[in-house]
This record gives C-alpha cells, sequence and structure tokens, in this order.
C-alpha cells in the first residue's frame, strides 16, 4: 500500500464503515447503528462479554479504568505529554518534503540530545549533533560506527521523528534526516512498499558494514537491571494457556524423538531447573515438547508454532542443556572470542529481548550471553564481545560487522539458530545468511546444528532452509503452519483510507487506556498517526526504522511501562516483540502479506491469554488479501464478515493456494512425499501413525 494522498483526504466524502457484531452489543448504537457511540458506564460492563473478552477485560491494566474518555483517565496527556505536534495539521495536510516547515521542535521539553544542537536542518544535512552524551568510549579502537549510518546524508529522508530521547516527552525536528546521522535508520528493519511488495533490507546490505563513512553512531544502551527479580520478572500465563494441549502436532522426519510432556523427561541440569522455576514455568508449551527432545537428540530443526507459544525457550533452553553438559568453560577476556551459539533475528528490538531470556535461563551458570545490534556504537559491541562470549544473539549486520573486525571466530559454533526464520531466509536477510555459513571457520551444516523458528514458514522459504539444514532435519508443525493465534479476536471492518483516523480515534476512545499497538504501512505515516493522536489527546509514541535506536528504546519503554498506551509502528514491531498487556492490536493499515498479519496480530494474545486486533480493510487498496484473510479467519475460528467474503469470491483467482505471497497454508513440511510423519496431539498421542519412512527428498 502506497502512501495516503493526505491532501486529497480533506476533499473525499468520508466513506461508511462496518461496525462488528462484538461492538454492537458492546455499545449502543448511533442513529444509523454503524458508530461506537455509547461509552460504557463501568469497566465492569465490559466484564460481562462473552467469553473470550472476560479475560482480556478483566486484566488489571484495564480495572477500574473508565473506557469512554481518555481525557479523564490517570494518564491522560499533560501538555507535556503531548510528544509533538506540527503546525499543518489543523488543515489535515500533510506537508511532505517541506519537514522543516511543517514540524516545529516541541519546547516544553528539556532533550539533552536536542539541545546540544539545532535539529531544524531543513534539507541541509548533517549538524554533527550526536557527538556524544558523555557516553563515548575511551577506546578509540572501538569507535567505529555503521557504515551506512555515515554515508545516510546521500539518503536523508528529511522525514520528521519523534524523540523520546531523555525524559521521552518532546517531539522535534528532524528535518535533515535526523540531522547528525543521515537518512538510514535501520533499512535492514523497513519494510519497502514501493512496489507493493514488502522488501526487507539488511544492516549490511543497507551498509552497516563500518567501512563506509558517515557520522558516528555514539548510543550505548543502558544495561539491563542486573537483580535477580528483574531478571526473572515475568507475566502470567492465560487462561487459554492449557488449551494449547488440543492443538495437533505434526512432525516430519525420520526417527523423530518422543515428545516430552513435563520439564522433568528433559532431565535439565538443576541450575536450568531452578531457572525454568524462577521464570514461572511450570508446564511447557506444545513447541517446547517436541522441540526440546529433537534438540537435545542433536538433530536439526524447523518448526513452526504459533505466535506467543513460547518458542523462544524451546530452542534456549536444550542449548543451554548441551553447554551445561559439555562442561563449557568460562568465558575470559580475549581479542577474539569463539561463541558456541550464534542466534540471529530480524529487528534489533527483537534481538534484545532474545538476548534478555538467554540470560535468564543460564543464569548462575558459566554460561555468558552477549547482544550486538545495529544502531548502536560498534565500540559497545565490541567491548561486550570480548569480555567473553558463549551465546552472542545478534542482526546479521552487526554480526558481520564484528565478524569483518575479527572480534568473533566461528570455529567453535555448534548452534546456529534463526529466529523469524521465514524472515531472515528471504530476499532481504538471505543473502547476509548465506554469507555467514560461507564465512571461514563456520562449521558446515553436518558439523553444526541448525535451528529454525516462526510463526509462518510459506513453502517457498522451507525449499531454501535446505541449504542451511542437515538434509534428515526434522520439522515441527504445531497446529495450521501460518495460521493466527486463536486467542487472538479478530475483527475486520471495512474503513476506507479518508475514514481511517476518525474510527481509529473512535476505538481508542473506547478501548481506554489498555494497551494497544496501531500498525501502519510507512514510516511517515507512523509519525504522521502518532502526531494526530498526540493532539487527540492519545499519550502515544513510535517506533520505526527512521527514528534513532535510542528513541526506539525509550519508545518501547514507555509503551511497556503504559506511560504511553499506544504504540504506533511499522512492521518492525511486528515480530516477536513479547509485551506485557498488549490488549488490542490494530491494523489501520493492512500489512501486503498475510503473514506479517499473523505477526502483527500475534502482538496480543501471548501465551495464553486473550486479545483482539482490529484492521481496517480498504477495498480500494486490499482486496488481494480478502481471500487469505477469509483463510486465515475461518482456520482460527473467527467470524468472517459476509463482505469480506464477497470481496474474496469476487477477486477469486483459480489455483490460489490460499495466499498473497505464495502457500501460506501449506500445512506441514514441503518437503515433496515426505512420509515420516506424525500427527499428535500435544498430549503426546499419535492420532494417525506414520508410515515407514521412505527416501528423504532433500533440498540440498
Ligand atoms: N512453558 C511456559 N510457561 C509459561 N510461560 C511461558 C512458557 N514458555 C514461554 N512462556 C512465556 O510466553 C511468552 C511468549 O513466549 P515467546 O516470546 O517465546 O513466544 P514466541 O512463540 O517466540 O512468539 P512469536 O512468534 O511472537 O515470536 C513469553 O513471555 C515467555 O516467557
Amino acid at each position: 500500500m502506497g502512501d495516503e494522498d493526505w491532501e486529497a483526504e480533506i476533499i473525499k466524502p468520508h466513506m461508511s464503515s462496518y461496525v462488528p457484531v462484538f461492538e454492537k452489543e458492546r455499545y449502543s448504537s448511533g442513529a444509523n447503528g454503524d458508530t461506537f457511540n455509547r461509552t460504557p458506564a463501568s469497566s465492569s460492563e465490559m466484564d460481562d462479554g462473552p467469553s473470550g473478552r472476560d479475560h482480556f477485560m478483566r486484566s488489571g491494566f484495564a480495572s477500574g479504568r473508565s473506557l469512554g474518555n481518555r481525557d479523564s483517565s490517570p494518564v491522560a496527556p499533560s501538555k507535556r505529554s503531548i510528544l509533538y505536534t506540527s503546525k499543518g495539521f489543523s488543515n489535515n495536510k500533510f506537508e511532505e518534503g517541506d519537514s522543516s516547515g511543517f514540524w516545529r521542535r516541541y519546547q516544553d521539553g528539556n532533550d539533552s540530545e536536542a539541545s546540544g544542537s539545532s535539529r531544524r536542518g531543513g534539507r541541509g544535512g548533517f549538524q554533527g549533533r550526536r557527538g556524544g552524551f558523555g557516553l563515548g568510549s575511551s577506546n578509540s579502537e572501538y569507535e567505529q560506527d555503521e557504515g551506512m549510518q555515515r554515508a545516510g546524508g546521500l539518503f536523508g529522508s528529511r522525514r520528521p521523528t519523534l524523540s523520546g530521547a531523555g525524559n521521552g516527552d518532546t517531539y522535534q525536528s528532524r528535518s535533515g534526516s535526523g540531522s547528525g546521522r543521515g537518512g538510514y535508520k535501520g533499512l535492514n528493519e523497513e519494510v519497502i512498499t514501493g512496489s507493493g511488495k514488502n522488501s526487507w533490507k539488511s544492516e549490511a546490505e543497507g551498509g552497516e558494514s563500518g567501512d563506509t563513512q558517515g557520522p558516528k553512531v555514539t548510543y550505548i544502551p543502558p544495561p539491563p537491571p542486573e537483580d535477580e527479580d528483574s531478571i526473572f520478572a515475568h507475566y502470567q500465563t492465560g487462561i487459554n494457556f492449557d488449551k494449547y494441549d488440543t492443538i495437533l502436532v505434526e512432525v516430519s522426519g525420520h526417527d523423530a524423538p518422543p515428545a516430552i510432556l513435563t520439564f522433568e523427561e528433559a532431565n535439565l541440569c538443576q541450575t536450568l531447573n531452578n531457572n525454568i522455576a524462577k521464570a514461572g514455568y511450570t508446564k511447557l508449551t506444545p513447541v517446547q515438547k517436541y522441540s526440546i527432545p529433537i534438540i537435545l537428540a542433536g538433530r536439526d530443526l524447523m518448526a513452526c508454532a504459533q505466535t506467543g507459544s513460547g518458542k523462544t525457550a524451546a530452542f534456549l533452553l536444550p542449548i543451554l542443556a548441551h553447554m551445561m553438559r559439555d562442561g563449557i568453560t568460562a568465558s575470559r577476556f580475549k581479542d577474539l572470542q569463539e561463541p558456541e551459539c550464534i542466534i540471529v533475528a530480524p529487528t534489533r528490538e527483537l534481538i534484545n529481548q532474545i538476548y534478555l531470556e538467554a540470560r535468564k535461563f543460564s543464569f548462575g551458570t558459566c554460561v555468558r550471553a552477549v547482544v550486538i545490534y545495529g544502531g548502536t556504537q560498534l565500540g559497545h559491541s565490541i567491548r561486550q564481545i570480548v569480555q567473553g562470549c558463549n551465546i552472542l544473539c545478534a542482526t546479521p549486520g552487526r554480526l558481520m560487522d564484528i565478524i569483518g573486525k575479527e572480534k568473533i571466530g566461528l570455529r567453535q559454533v555448534k548452534y546456529l539458530v534463526l529466529d523469524e526464520a521465514d524472515r531472515m531466509l528471504d530476499m532481504g536477510f538471505g543473502p547476509e545468511m548465506r554469507k555467514l555459513i560461507s564465512c571461514p571457520g563456520m562449521p558446515s551444516k553436518e558439523q553444526r546444528q541448525t535451528l529454525m523458528f516462526s510463526a509462518t514458514f510459506p513453502e517457498e522459504i522451507q525449499k531454501l532452509a535446505g541449504e542451511f539444514l542437515k538434509s534428515d532435519y526434522l520439522f515441527v508443525a504445531v497446529g495450521q503452519v501460518g495460521g493466527a493465534c486463536r486467542d487472538v479476536q479478530q475483527t475486520i471492518l471495512q474503513v476506507g483510507q479518508y475514514s481511517k483516523r476518525e474510527k481509529l480515534v473512535e476505538i481508542l476512545r473506547n478501548i481506554g487506556d489498555e494497551r494497544t499497538m496501531v500498525f501502519v504501512e510507512t514510516k511517515k505515516k507512523a509519525d504522521f498517526i502518532a502526531t494526530f493522536l498526540c493532539q487527540e489527546k492519545i499519550s502515544t509514541t513510535s517506533i520505526h526504522g527512521d527514528r534513532e535506536q535510542r528513541e526506539r528504546e525509550q519508545a518501547l519503554g514507555d509503551f511497556r511501562c503504559g506511560k504511553c498506551p499506544v504504540l504506533v509502528a511499522t512492521s518492525v514491531a511486528a515480530r516477536g516483540l513479547d509485551i506485557e498487556n498488549v490488549q488490542h492490536v490494530i491494523n489501520f493499515d493492512l500489512p501486503s502479506t498475510i503473514d506479517e498479519y499473523v505477526h502483527r496480530i500475534g502482538r496480543t494474545g501471548r501465551c495464553g491469554n486473550t486479545g483482539r486486533a482490529i484492521s481496517f480493510f480498504d477495498p480500494e487498496s486490499d482486496n488481494h488479501l480478502a481471500q487469505p484473510l477469509v483463510k486465515v479467519l475461518s482456520d482460527a475460528q473467527q467470524d468472517v464478515p459476509a463482505w469480506l467474503e464477497e470481496i474474496a469470491f469476487s477477486t477469486y483467482v483459480p489455483g490460489f493456494s490460499g495466499s498473497a505471497r505464495g502457500n501460506v497454508f501449506a500445512s506441514v513440511d514441503t518437503r515433496k512425499n515426505y512420509q515420516g510423519k506424525n500427527t499428535l496431539n500435544t498430549a503426546g498421542f499419535s492420532s494417525s501413525q506414520a508410515p515407514n519412512p521412505v527416501d528423504d527428498e532433500s533440498w540440498d
């Protein structure tokens, strides 16, 4: 979907929009029965909803709050918390390209980052504002920075961006493309929509290679809290956690070890068991029941399981168990570190989250996990590594940089994990991953264990994965490959682009202060919508690839802690992020692929908790998604609006395999004629016995 024509927006009449059944139940109708006009008298009214909503509405964050008017809520934004504003806004006009005129710094904040230099760069380039925040390294060798950021002036987008740095309360002009930083802000995570197709570029592709010239990135992320309570902080599993056991699991491949039913059966060492208990895990999720024994048996694995169902622990625990069993030696300071495990993920925030999980489960052991990612000072990454590194969690660009600088040797790598593997292997990251496995020293696939996890695995990506995996890898499919989490109540509203903002505000006002992620398709629109919501006095922050890393982390922090209950995001936040109490996802713009939709709505309804997703379907631009949406909705046992079925029918493509991007509905392993498969429920009982395995068709 391309950018909206904001100019046209103010003259076009609003299109009528569809109101879902559940909203009609909840709110009395307006004159035409078509709008959310009534505010419930109290939140208790919400508690009486149908089953799926019950728990959701009872959750702590919502309770006791008025759901009617944000202004009256305890966190209603004050003048200070209107994070940014725009001049042209009252005209509903987005003056693209004239960022210096359109955006003005909200002076109320005392942002140290901005105060050092003017950020009104206009169309000019570098203003040098990134020089030092008292965080610079004393070791100049380590102060190299990401190349594309240096070269970024060439690509300056001149787009305004939120600034959460410092107190997170100010929005300010970032004209001149972030002034001192040029235009590149994590191209690896950017969805480029010009062609109407997602195209992801890796950091290294984008140039975080450290070789090009440009301004230095000096950001050093604050260290995570070290106290045990913080390390083991977790949220509760939800009412549907036990229902995971009813999901069918299909395992394909030869000689799959049997599933385990309890943590005890995994025979992990005492320290790991203690950490599991402290993390609040008492029962395995299906993907853990199947993946843990497979990994413990030394097999390569491709695992597909619904969002929020515990894939991270499914690979971390057996890897750590092996490391402990092998008597891993404590890390020590060395200029070249040789980690035993490398974990890669497509976004900075996700890899950081995986690192925190690795740190949690390795607590009290001599295994040292380290995280490195783009948008931070390269010297900082290197300093983390040289102190010792057994498990390296990295985004691809930064990983290749560090390998290039000979701070990481690959000879000892025994485990290579690709989280969000379908993303890691697609056109964006695939080339980087191929470079990684052919780096000097990297053990061949026969000599290492390669593990791939995702909630979606398109057929064509499964085929590419053969290059990375041993030919006898096992494939675990928990439920439908690419299916949406059933704990998310999905609603599709027909909303034309010119009605979207009004509908968004209406919904957000009714939601109250429950944490909500609003997905939009472009970075520019993320800024625009965040500005708009702030003007509507809805505390909002935003995350996207044009924001500096400091700002991205600040935004996520403000959202996590509830300071800003609304997070406007691009697809950079679609995958993997595990944020407590996200009760709503709103697709202001639908993504261009159904997989992205599945990941986005999976930010809610995690770990057995329930959640809700509302998506604006614009018939002008989203018809290609009608068929896959109908399939995803019906597979997840959701109501399918009649109008959507009609569109799906009218846009019927003979031979359609269920997706805007290929065969999303491959239910299992795509190795053709593969017969070594078992279908079981997660209590471990086989529902169809596997025939004798025949020759495995490998994708090598
Ligand atoms: N066995 C368990 N018991 C309790 N909580 C668990 C268990 N396994 C995982 N969790 C918790 O469930 C949440 C979701 O887990 P995780 O982030 O690993 O999901 P995921 O499957 O990787 O999701 P996504 O597809 O979105 O990346 C986390 O907070 C995690 O700590």
